[in-house]
């Protein structure tokens, strides 16, 4: 079994074998743990611990996996990984029957009597969802809404009856697999998404609990920046304000996301220079990272360029304003403290 930090899980490898799916998650040293995350943590842990499943659901960005992470993490079980694909199936999920297996028996002890006795049986191998009701494990079910409703079907009767229902496993005794109690299923989704997923099931919907995420507050997106890039927080301020900037006044209020921010401190981190406008490093990182177009495909830029350039050129201006305003004020208050 591998362990996993998880604010940089995309070292997991999806294709592993069945039972090395599984893996233990160790906190990163990365990862933040705001008020904001810390609050919403501590949500997510009760609804678990009162045995339901849960739903991460949100824009891009928002932190939905790296926070699903976390919480399997305080499960303290080992987890398994799933991405929703369009391409799975039930059998994907629960498992398949791959070969066969015979066996033959020949008895000529008596040279007179020949006894032949021959067996036949399909090979069942267990997939992630079943290793994880038979085991207790987690599951982490990433973007599940990118697999076709029908393949998460085998999820109604494990978080209604606890159940695991295996039809092809039925005429063997080990047709319904009992639920082991510390299993526990987090699901992350993202409503806004429009390409590639699947309107999820009502009936499935019903049996978690949905926790809806939006963009984390500045405080905490600087500390995620500072902390993913390596620039310090003042650095990172800067380039958070500015991309927060882009979010509200842009045409489309779930991009950029922190994932800009992230991208842009981290080419500061490597280049080196200040965030500011004056700075050529910063500025063309902020227009090839920022500006991008409307997510219908419409030619319409949602954020364009000169729209980057002249929030830049505010944010300046309004720091500069700041200093401005705070060296006069600090100027008054010394000559207020001289009886001037
Ligand atoms: N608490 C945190 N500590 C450190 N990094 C974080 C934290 N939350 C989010 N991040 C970072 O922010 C970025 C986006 O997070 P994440 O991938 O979890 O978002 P998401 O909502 O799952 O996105 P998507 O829907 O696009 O998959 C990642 O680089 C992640 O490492």
């Amino acid at each position: 079994m591998s362990v996993v930090p998880f604010a940089s899980h995309d070292a997991v490898d999806p294709d592993a074998g069945d039972q090395s799916d599984s893996i233990a998650l160790a906190p990163s040293e990365a990862f933040v743990s705001s008020a904001a995350v810390k609050d919403i943590t501590e949500r997510a842990m009760a609804y678990l611990e009162a045995g339901y499943a849960l739903h991460l659901s949100g824009p891009p960005g928002t932190g939905k996996t790296t926070l699903a992470f976390h919480v399997a993490a305080q499960l303290g079980r080992p987890a398994i990984l799933i991405h929703g694909d369009h391409e799975f199936g039930s059998s994907d999920l629960i498992g398949r029957e791959s070969g066969y297996r015979k066996s033959r028996l020949v008895d000529n002890y008596i040279p007179s009597v020949f006894k032949l006795e021959e067996e036949g049986r399909a090979l069942w191998i267990d997939n992630r969802i079943t290793t994880a009701c038979r085991l207790g494990h987690s599951i982490i079910y990433d973007e599940f809404n990118r697999s076709k409703p029908e393949a998460n079907n085998p999820f109604l009767s494990i978080l209604s009856e606890g159940v695991l229902n295996i039809p092809g496993l039925h005429g063997r005794g080990e047709g319904y697999v009992k639920v082991h109690p510390c299993f526990r299923a987090i699901f992350t989704s993202n409503p806004a998404e429009y390409a590639g997923v699947y309107r999820a099931q009502d009936a499935l919907l019903d049996r978690m609990i949905t926790l809806e995420l939006g963009h984390y507050d500045r405080e905490t997106e600087i500390a995620i920046t500072a902390s993913k890039s390596g620039v310090d927080p003042q650095r990172a301020a800067r380039v958070v304000d500015v991309v927060r900037a882009c979010r509200v006044e842009g045409k489309d209020p779930h991009f950029p996301t922190l994932r800009a921010s992230i991208a842009i401190a981290r080419v500061l981190a490597t280049r080196g220079g200040e965030a500011s406008y004056r700075n050529p490093v910063f500025l063309w990182a902020c227009r090839d990272i920022l500006s991008h177009t409307t997510p219908n495909g419409k030619s319409d830029q949602a954020v364009s360029p000169d729209f980057i350039d002249l929030i830049l050129r505010r944010s300046e201006c309004a720091e500069e304003d700041g200093k401005v305003t705070m060296r006069s004020g600090r100027r008054a208050a010394a000559r207020a403290k001289g009886g001037k």
